[in-house]
C-alpha cells in the first residue's frame, strides 16, 4: 500500500472529519451478564443485535457525510495476516498471571492453531472456559466454568479511549481500568503492524503512566487539554505532557481535574468542542472547572495555574473568550442528560455534530446556537456509557478553521 502525505493527522477536535476508527460491537458484547458487567464497566446487557444496528446506523451517517469509515476488527485480521503481528499477539496474551505453565501452554497452542480471522475474533470477544475443550490440569479444573480464561473487551466499542492522534503521531493509551488494558494491545497491534500505518511512530505507549484517550482533547493546533481524574492520573498528563513537547506537537497542555466518578470518568463526558471556539459543557462544571497551564521551559516543564478552565484554555488558543453552549437546562435534565453523554458529542466539521437523539433538551439547545446535529439512536450503545465521540477516534482531519 502506498503511503500519502497526511493520511493521518488530527489537530483539532472540529476539522472536517476524513477518516475515523470505529469498532462494530459484536460476539464480546454477548459475554456480558449480571455477574460480570460491573468488572467489564457496562451499566446494563445490552440487546447486542439491537446495538449492532445502532452501530451501523452511526457508522452510515458518517458515510453519509463522505467520512472513510475503518474498522478495528477489519485492520486486526488484515495485521494477524503477519508472522510478527501473530507472535506479539499471542505473547501479550499469554502473559497472565492467573494460569500457570500448563494452561499457558495449552492456550498458547490453541491460539497459534487459530487463522487470523478466529485469532482476530478471539482477542476481542475472548475465551470461555467451555471453549478451551483441551484443557485439564490445576488451574484449568479449579476455575469457575462461567470463567473467562482470556477475557472478552466490550470497552472496544469506546475507540476513542484505546488510541488518540495527536498531529500526525498516535498515542497508544495506558489504561487505568484493567478490564480495559488489553484494549490497547490490540490497537498497538494494528498500528505497528497494518502496512496502512507503515512508518508511524507511536508518541505514547502502554507501559507510561496511566492516560486514556477520552481525556484527551485538541482544542486547537497546538493545544492539548487533557482531564484527570477516574482514568488519567496527573503523571500521566506529566508524560503525554513531555512527550508531545518533545515531539513539537504542542506549545500548551492544559491539566484539567474531574472529578473521580463514574458519570464524569473522561473529559469528553462533561464537555465536547462543537467549532473553533466553542465547547459544549455540563451546565454544573461550565463555570467551575479549572485547569494548571503547563508549557515547556529549558527542557523541563513549566506549571501555572490553576485558573479557570475557559479562560486558561481561551489564552493558550489565543482567542479573547471560549463560548459555551449554555445548555440552560433544569438541574435534573442536565444530570440526566450528562450520563446519557448528551455532552458527548463528535464534530464532523466545524457546527455539525453528532450526538444521540435521545438527550432532546441537550440537542435543541445545541440547534438554537447554530449547530446542526445529526442524531443517532443509543439505547443500546449507551449501556457501556460512551457517546459519538467515545465511539470513534479521528485518524484524519482537515485543518480547522482560524477560531
Ligand atoms: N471516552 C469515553 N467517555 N469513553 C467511555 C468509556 C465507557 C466504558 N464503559 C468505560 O467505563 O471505560
Amino acid at each position: 500500500m502506498t503511503q500519502t502525505t497526511n493520511r493521518h493527522r488530527v489537530t483539532s477536535e472540529v476539522g472536517r472529519l476524513r477518516t475515523v476508527l470505529l469498532h462494530r460491537p459484536g460476539a464480546e458484547l454477548k459475554r456480558l451478564t449480571p455477574r460480570n458487567s460491573a468488572k467489564l464497566l457496562f451499566d446494563a446487557i445490552p440487546w447486542v443485535g439491537r446495538a449492532q444496528e445502532e452501530h451501523d446506523a452511526f457508522a452510515q451517517a458518517l458515510r453519509d457525510r463522505d467520512v472513510e469509515v475503518l474498522y478495528v476488527s477489519e485492520l486486526l485480521q488484515d495485521a494477524l495476516e503477519f508472522e510478527a503481528a501473530r507472535d506479539e499477539a499471542i505473547a501479550q496474551v499469554i502473559d497472565d498471571k492467573r494460569w500457570g505453565d500448563q494452561l499457558r501452554r495449552v492456550v498458547e497452542g490453541h491460539l497459534r492453531d487459530l487463522h487470523p480471522e478466529d485469532l482476530a475474533h478471539t482477542l476481542v470477544a475472548g475465551l470461555a472456559h467451555e471453549e478451551l475443550k483441551s484443557a485439564h490440569g490445576l488451574v484449568y479444573r479449579l476455575m469457575d466454568e462461567l470463567d473467562f480464561i482470556v477475557d472478552p473487551l466490550p470497552g472496544l466499542l469506546f475507540t476513542r479511549d484505546s488510541s488518540a492522534w495527536v498531529g500526525d503521531r498516535v498515542a497508544l493509551t495506558s489504561f487505568a481500568m484493567p478490564a480495559r488494558r488489553n484494549e490497547s494491545a490490540l490497537t498497538g497491534l494494528i498500528y505497528r503492524h497494518h502496512p496502512r500505518f507503515a512508518g508511524v511512530e507511536p508518541i505514547y505507549d502502554p507501559s507510561m503512566e496511566h492516560v486514556e484517550g477520552g481525556d484527551v482533547m485538541l482544542l486547537a493546533p497546538g493545544v492539548v487539554a487533557v482531564g484527570t481524574g477516574e482514568r488519567t492520573t496527573p503523571a500521566g498528563v506529566e508524560r503525554l505532557a513531555r512527550q508531545v513537547f518533545a515531539a513539537g506537537l504542542a506549545h500548551t497542555v492544559l491539566a484539567v481535574p474531574i472529578a473521580q466518578e463514574r458519570a464524569t470518568m473522561h473529559l469528553d463526558t462533561v464537555c465536547t468542542m462543537v467549532d473553533a471556539d466553542t465547547v459544549v459543557m455540563y451546565p454544573p462544571v461550565a463555570y467551575a472547572l479549572e485547569a494548571f497551564t503547563v508549557t515547556a521551559s529549558n527542557g523541563d516543564l513549566k506549571v501555572s495555574g490553576p485558573r479557570l478552565f475557559l479562560d486558561a484554555a481561551a489564552e493558550a488558543m489565543g482567542l479573547d473568550r471560549l463560548k459555551v453552549i449554555d445548555t440552560g437546562l433544569d438541574p435534573v435534565t442536565a444530570e440526566r442528560e450528562q450520563w446519557d453523554d448528551g455532552n458527548n458529542t463528535l464534530a464532523l466539521a466545524p457546527r455539525v455534530c453528532v450526538a444521540y437523539e435521545r438527550n432532546v433538551e441537550t440537542n435543541a439547545q445545541l440547534e438554537a446556537a447554530g449547530i446542526e446535529v445529526i442524531r443517532i439512536t443509543g439505547t443500546e450503545l449507551g449501556t457501556g456509557r460512551g457517546g459519538p465521540r467515545c465511539m470513534s477516534c479521528p485518524i484524519l482531519r482537515d485543518e480547522p478553521p482560524a477560531a
